[in-house]
């Protein structure tokens, strides 16, 4: 049987050489790990309009555009993911973890020090050698 692949809108929030990133909370999915804002993209809706909606309610930005930088399928066992991570430059709002959750703004060249689901390994190599 092949495996139901949750489609998820990821945003790299980038200022100057910084990326806003959030803990995810123990009790989800890769929980405890820091990641890139963002959430599954509902029936109906566009890539954009669900990260959009999910930059609000998670880290309380209004977004106004952003580009697409890669997609990951990857299977961790127990869900497939296929991540559709946008770079976002332009937004409005003081970004935090609007759900209570721990968030930072981190220098890319120090995203290292954190630990990230196994899918961002190929986000953090693409923006280490393009940004
Ligand atoms: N948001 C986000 N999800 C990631 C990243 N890397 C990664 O493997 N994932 C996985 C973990 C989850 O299985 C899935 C995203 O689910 P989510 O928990 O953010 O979804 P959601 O915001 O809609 O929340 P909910 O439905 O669980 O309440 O993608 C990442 O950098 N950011
Ligand atoms: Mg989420």
């Amino acid at each position: 049987m092949t495996k139901k692949i949750i489609h998820v809108a990821v945003g790299v929030i980038k200022a100057g050489n910084t990326l806003f990133i959030c803990k995810r909370p123990d009790d989800k999915h890769q929980g405890g790990l820091w990641e890139f804002p963002g959430g599954k993209v509902e029936s109906g809706e566009t890539v954009f309009e669900a990260l959009k909606r999910e930059l609000i309610e998670e880290v309380a930005l209004t977004i106004h555009s952003s580009s697409q930088l890669m997609v990951i399928k990857h299977d961790y066992g127990d869900k497939c993911v296929k991540l559709d991570v946008h770079v976002v430059t332009d937004f409005s709002g003081d970004a935090h973890g609007a759900e209570g959750q721990l968030s930072a703004w981190v220098a890319i060249d120090k995203l290292s020090e954190y630990n990230f689901p196994a899918a961002n390994v190929e986000i953090i190599e693409k923006i280490k050698t393009q940004f």
